[in-house]
C-alpha cells in the first residue's frame, strides 16, 4: 500500500451543508476580505470561451479538424480553458453522474461521515468527505464541501471510501472514469500537436502509474453570497481536468488580466482546464486558468472534477523540445509530482498558487 500523505490541523472546520442549513449570516471565518469579495455581476467576457467539438478533433487530418485545432489553440492561448461537445457522453449518462452527486450529497450525514477525509478524526488526507484542511486559525474558508477520490489507477482505490449509497454510485462512477479519460486522451493528443511535440507526449505520461482524482463539490445556499467564495481562487494542479458542471446554477469564475468572467453554461458540455502541469511542461507556453467558485442565495450547486495527474514519481518539467537557451530558456524548475501534489494542498489552504514556488522567471 502506498504512503497516505496525512496533515495536522489547526481545527476541525464544520460540514458547509449542514452549517448553511442553520445560519442567516455566514460566521466570519467564511468571510473574504472586502477587496476579494466577488461582485455581484461579472464582466462581460471581450469574447467568448470558445466551445470545441471534440469529435472534429480527433478528425484532425480533415479541414473540420483543422478548423477545430485552432478553435482549441485560441481557447489555450486566450483562457486556458474551453467547453467540450461532442464528447460522446450522452446527456443522459451525464445526468446521471450528476444526479449521483446531488443524491450523495443529500445522505444524511452519518452516512457521509462514513467517508471522511479525517483520520482519526483530527488528521487531514486529501481523499474522502469533508472540508479544508485548516493550517491556521486566521484561514478563511470556502463555502462547499468536497469529497475525493481516487479513480486511477485501479490498484490505487480505496474501496471503503466508495459510498455504497446511492446504489448506482459506484459503477456509474467506473463507466465515467473510462469515458473521461478518453477526452482527456484526444484533448492532450492535440494539445501535444499544438505545441510541436510527439503527438503522444502527454498521453505517454498518463501511464499505468498516474493518477486520477475524482472532486465531488456541493456548493450550499448562501444567505451572503457577496461575502463568501464557494472555492477561492485557485489553479488546479493536473496535467489536465474535466469538469462536469451543474446546469442549471452558473457560479464559475475565471481571472483574465485582473479581470473576473462567468463561464457561461453550455447544456451537456464539460469544461476542460489545462492544469500547473501542463504549464510547467510547455515551458509556460500554455497557461494554468486560475479560477474560483461563486454562490447564491437561490440555489444548491455541485459539479465533478477530474483532474488528470502523473506518477506521482515521475518529474514535472519543460519538455527539452521547448526549452532554448537562447530563445526560451527554461521557466520552471523540476519538481516529484507527489512533491507538487502536497505543496499544492498547503499553498491552496493558504491562499496561494504553488506554481509560483518553481517559477524560475515569467
Ligand atoms: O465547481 C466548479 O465549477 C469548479 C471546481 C474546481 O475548480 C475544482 O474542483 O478545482
Ligand atoms: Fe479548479
Amino acid at each position: 500500500m502506498a504512503e497516505v500523505q496525512q496533515w495536522k490541523i489547526a481545527k476541525i472546520p464544520p460540514i458547509v451543508q449542514e452549517l448553511a442549513a442553520g445560519v442567516e449570516e455566514p460566521p466570519s471565518q467564511y468571510v473574504v476580505q472586502e477587496q476579494d469579495r466577488p461582485a455581484v455581476a461579472a464582466s462581460e467576457m471581450p469574447e467568448p470561451i470558445p466551445v470545441v467539438d471534440l469529435s472534429r478533433l480527433s478528425a484532425c487530418s480533415s479541414d473540420a479538424g483543422a478548423g477545430e485545432l485552432a478553435k482549441l489553440r485560441s481557447a489555450l492561448d486566450n483562457w486556458g480553458l474551453f467547453l467540450a461537445v461532442g464528447h460522446g457522453i450522452e446527456p443522459s449518462f451525464l445526468g446521471e453522474v450528476m444526479k449521483m452527486t446531488t443524491e450523495f450529497y443529500a445522505l444524511p450525514l452519518e452516512e457521509k461521515q462514513k467517508y471522511s477525509n479525517l483520520v482519526n478524526g483530527k488528521e487531514f488526507r486529501i481523499e474522502g468527505y469533508g472540508n479544508d484542511m485548516v493550517v491556521s486559525e486566521k484561514q478563511i474558508l470556502d463555502w462547499c464541501d468536497r469529497f475525493y477520490l481516487i479513480v486511477e489507477p485501479e490498484s490505487r482505490r480505496v474501496h471503503s471510501l466508495w459510498p455504497t449509497q446511492p446504489p448506482p454510485f459506484r459503477d456509474v462512477l467506473c463507466e465515467y472514469t473510462v469515458r473521461c479519460r478518453e477526452i482527456a486522451g484526444i484533448v492532450l493528443t492535440s494539445s501535444a500537436k499544438l505545441l510541436g511535440l510527439r503527438e503522444d507526449y502527454f498521453v505517454s505520461m498518463l501511464d499505468e502509474y498516474a493518477m486520477t482524482y475524482a472532486r465531488f463539490n456541493y456548493y450550499p445556499r448562501c444567505p451572503r453570497p457577496e461575502h463568501v467564495l464557494g472555492l477561492k481562487p485557485h489553479s488546479d494542479g493536473s496535467v489536465i481536468t474535466v469538469v462536469a458542471v451543474d446546469d442549471t446554477v452558473s457560479g464559475l469564475q475565471l481571472l483574465s488580466h485582473g479581470v473576473w468572467y462567468d463561464v457561461p453554461i453550455v447544456p451537456n458540455a464539460l469544461l476542460i482546464n489545462v492544469g500547473d502541469a501542463i504549464e510547467i511542461m510547455s515551458n509556460g507556453f500554455f497557461r494554468s486558468p486560475v479560477h474560483r467558485v461563486v454562490t447564491n442565495s437561490a440555489k444548491e450547486r455541485v459539479s465533478l472534477a477530474m483532474f488528470y495527474t502523473l506518477d506521482p514519481e515521475r518529474e514535472i518539467e519543460p519538455a527539452p523540445e521547448l526549452v532554448d537557451d537562447e530563445k526560451r530558456p527554461r521557466r520552471y524548475a523540476k519538481t516529484k509530482t507527489k512533491n507538487y501534489i502536497t505543496g499544492l494542498f498547503e499553498t491552496f489552504a493558504r491562499g496561494t498558487r504553488f506554481i509560483d514556488t518553481v517559477k524560475i522567471s515569467e
